[in-house]
């Protein structure tokens, strides 16, 4: 559905130097999917937005959506393709003069769409996001996850092929966090509209993405199905959507080293359980363990104090057992 390819963007700064902002970035997202785009702060997450929406342009390369390569278009194609996206911003963006009725009805009227049109669509789409009964509410009258669902409402209206979200759920707490998340992919699955999703919440990518990037420095570190970048247990996404669980230097005794170890699996394998019966044959410790499972995908992290003298042993034999395990860095 959307196939970047070989994206370069460039900013000039004052004194002839530049900024690479996005550096030969190749990705692709499946139709219908939900992607998480993730990456540090300055990582060109906002650049890749822009030049997504086409309120920017790439310096080189291509991006192409619905099979329309986004990069070459001009006047009404520029337009239309546009309106092919809908955008969902952190605080919703609401204009503050008009209902919530009048936030969603507001893109159809700019389009020209008559009033007996717009009406039954309204109604329509505020009975998806849950908000039925709250179409003559201002935005100062409804909470911020309730603002929010007016903003994925508006941004539906116009029926787009792509929802972009640019960090959806930063500004909720926790609550409101899974129920938008949860509003967002019923909207996909009704729909079948391809969600991407910018964010630095891990959470997020847990929760509700089938696939995910990660940028660093304008660059793809890594990118694939969520269970695909699992299941290389030491890959950074894997480390980063399920990190090593926390573990007080001062509680380990003295003569024990700790042991990372972590492991992906399916269901009906019992990979934890070898672990934890070889860890207790040789006399290891957990010292702390997460165990998750992220759509199909279970994943286990275990910190293992084990004793100095069994470290190297314990070592090799869970890497026989096809485990990753490591020395944890002081
Ligand atoms: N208009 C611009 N002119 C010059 N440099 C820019 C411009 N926009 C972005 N940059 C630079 O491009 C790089 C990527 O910025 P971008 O805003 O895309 O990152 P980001 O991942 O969205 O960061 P954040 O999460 O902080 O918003 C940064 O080094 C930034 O300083």
């Amino acid at each position: 559905m959307i196939d970047l390819q070989g994206v370069r963007k460039v900013y000039p700064v004052k004194g002839g130097a530049e900024v690479v902002a996005l550096d030969d970035v190749t990705l692709h997202v499946e139709r219908g999917s939900i992607h998480g785009i993730v990456g540090q702060s300055g990582a060109g997450k906002s650049t890749l937005i822009r030049c997504l929406t086409v309120l920017d342009r790439p310096t080189a390369g291509h991006i192409i959506v619905d099979g329309v390569d986004t990069t070459t278009l001009r006047g009404r194609d520029l337009r239309d393709a546009r309106r092919r996206i809908g955008m969902v911003f952190q605080s919703a963006n609401l204009l503050d003069a008009r209902t919530a009725a009048g936030n969603i009805a507001y893109p159809l009227q700019v389009e020209g769409q008559k009033k007996e049109q717009i009406r039954p669509r309204v109604q329509e789409l505020l009975d998806l996001v849950g908000l039925g009964d709250r179409g003559g509410s201002y935005p100062s009258q409804l909470s911020g996850g309730q603002r929010q669902r007016v903003g994925i409402a508006r941004a539906m209206a116009d029926l787009p092929k792509v929802l972009l979200c640019d960090e959806p759920t930063s500004a909720l707490d926790g609550s409101s966090t899974r129920q938008i998340l949860a509003l967002l992919r019923q909207v996909r699955d009704t729909s079948g509209v391809t969600v991407v999703i910018i964010t630095h919440e891990m959470g997020v990518v847990r929760e509700i993405c089938d696939s995910v990037t990660l940028l660093s420095h304008g660059r793809v570190v890594q990118t694939g199905t969520v269970q695909e970048v699992l299941s290389d247990a030491t890959s950074p996404l894997a480390r980063e959507l399920v990190p090593a669980p926390s573990v007080e230097e001062a509680d380990l005794r003295s003569g024990t080293t700790l042991l990372d170890v972590m492991f992906t699996s399916t269901p009906g394998v019992p990979t934890g359980a070898s672990v934890l019966n070889l860890a207790a044959s040789m006399g290891a410790d957990v010292a702390a363990g997460t165990f998750e499972s992220i759509g199909s995908t279970q994943v286990g992290r275990l910190a293992l104090a084990v004793p100095d003298y069994q470290s190297e042993a314990i070592l090799r034999q869970l890497r026989e057992l096809g485990i990753h395990a490591e020395e944890r860095a002081a």
